[in-house]
């Protein structure tokens, strides 16, 4: 379905949506744990629950309560099924980076599915290392997947520069495994935050992760280590999913562009979420940021164009680059080489996007060089089945002087399907086009 934004200044407050890192990591554990878990998590996406679709069919029983999720672990008992499990991760990069080692560590046979860009984004070097200890994993590049393991404790070699996602997996998978379980990653480790976000999952229930610098050939690594306890992740009984900086990300862009300002309440000002560096960011480029209690408000104030390093926070990049395009001067968004590998090669629908509404942005290397305006002309966007894309589009059309229409609008569902109505709520205009029931 096709959307019109026709152009406002956005201006008002609006509560977080869940964390959909959060949500994924606590499903996951509540689902490999001791006992039943209650995981808060007010909102949903079709990223979520393609997590809990996907536990539900490892054997876990996850049901929607109306304040989150109810998760009865998976049965000892189902850990090797006579026949292949079938798990559907929909387009969601991070249930199948994380499910896949934690499917090896509780047994299989699975055969795991996956749609749009899934196929192609990339899997290896986890795959190898997975079959190292013992795996059996048919060959990437196209679904299904057919995994089984089990897979042996021990020691893990990743690099650091592909995703994040694959140590994250593996320190999920490691407390399911018998023996010490290392996990080496070349350092520099980028989008090291949500590692992070990992380990302190894992201590919501009960399990420790150490973390220690060693050099090897000239190398430095970042070893996570994780001892056995020979027990199953202890459940808190109750863990709480807290609001999503990533997403809140757009309307605090969508504050540095406006007068009257954008305040998201429901935030942990000190969250472990590398994306709260959007207030950071934001001031980057001479925006007012105000933090009270748990809200942040952003306000448009002297605009300027700045240089970003964004290999911590690449989701980041989409609110970001808006904001860039109406700051005047250059701005460079640096060691943005990863984001080709997300639900589109976003430092190419970044730029096309931005383009297409008038902007002066493209990809030189790894870095997004944009020059930026006083306003945008409007125009046609292909949301190109990319969630942020779609959103970023809509923030940049606040200060069009013409109308946007995102083509396929509707992939904001895949983190945020009340986007356009919270959009509405903060005073933006659009109009739906096609299917208007899909959003
Ligand atoms: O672990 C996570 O929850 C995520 C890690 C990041 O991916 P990479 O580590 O692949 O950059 C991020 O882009 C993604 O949206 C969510
Ligand atoms: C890249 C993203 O998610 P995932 O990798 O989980 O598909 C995202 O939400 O922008």
């Amino acid at each position: 379905m096709d959307i019109v934004c026709h152009p406002t200044p956005l201006s008002g407050a609006l509560p977080a949506i869940s964390s959909k890192s959060i949500a994924h990591r606590l499903l996951i554990l509540a689902a490999v744990s001791s006992c039943t878990t209650d995981v808060h998590c007010s909102t949903t996406s079709a990223d979520i629950e393609a997590t809990a679709g996907c536990l539900r069919a490892l054997g876990a029983r996850v049901t929607r309560t109306q304040v989150g999720y109810r998760v009865v672990p998976v049965p000892e008992a189902t850990r090797r099924p006579a026949r292949p499990v079938r798990v559907d991760c929909g387009e969601s990069g991070s249930t199948l980076r994380f499910l896949v080692p934690v499917i090896c560590a509780l047994g299989g046979p699975v055969e795991v599915v996956g749609h749009g860009r899934l196929a192609d984004r990339p899997l290896e070097p986890l795959l190898s290392e997975l079959r190292a200890h013992g795996a059996t994993i048919s060959e990437e590049g196209s679904f299904p997947l057919k995994v089984s393991g089990p897979i042996s404790s021990g020691r893990f070699r990743l690099p650091g520069d592909v995703s994040s996602q694959f140590v994250s997996g593996l320190l999920l998978a490691a407390p399911l495994l018998r023996g010490p379980v290392e996990v080496a990653v070349t350092e520099p480790v980028e989008s090291l935050p949500y590692v992070n976000l990992t380990t302190s999952a894992l201590a919501t229930f009960g399990v420790d992760v150490s973390v220690r610098h060693e050099e090897e050939g000239g190398e430095g690594l970042t070893v996570f280590s994780l001892a056995p306890t020979g027990v199953r992740p202890a459940s808190p009984g109750l863990c709480e999913v807290e609001g999503d900086w990533s997403n809140a990300a757009f309307w605090l862009a969508a504050g540095a562009l406006s007068d009257g300002g954008v305040a998201v309440t429901g935030l942990d000002l000190s969250s472990a979420q590398g994306d709260r560096s959007i207030l950071a960011a934001l001031s980057c480029f001479g925006a007012r940021v105000a933090r009270r209690g748990g809200a942040a408000r952003v306000t448009k104030d002297r605009p300027r164009a700045t240089t970003l390093d964004v290999s911590d926070f690449p989701d980041l990049v989409p609110p970001l680059a808006a904001v860039a395009a109406l700051c005047p001067g250059t701005t460079r968004l640096t060691h943005a080489g990863r984001l080709r590998l997300k639900e589109s090669d976003r430092l190419e629908t970044v730029s096309a996007a931005l383009r297409a509404l008038g902007a002066d942005a493209r990809a030189v290397g790894d870095d997004l060089v944009i020059v930026g305006r006083e306003s945008l002309l409007g125009g046609e966007v292909d949301a190109a089945n990319d969630h942020r894309i779609a959103m970023m589009a809509a923030i940049a059309a606040t200060r069009a002087t013409g109308d946007v229409t995102i083509r396929g609008a509707e992939c904001v569902s895949k983190s945020y399907p009340a986007f356009f109505e919270d959009y509405e709520l903060l005073g933006g205009s659009v109009t739906r086009k096609g299917d208007e029931h899909a959003l």
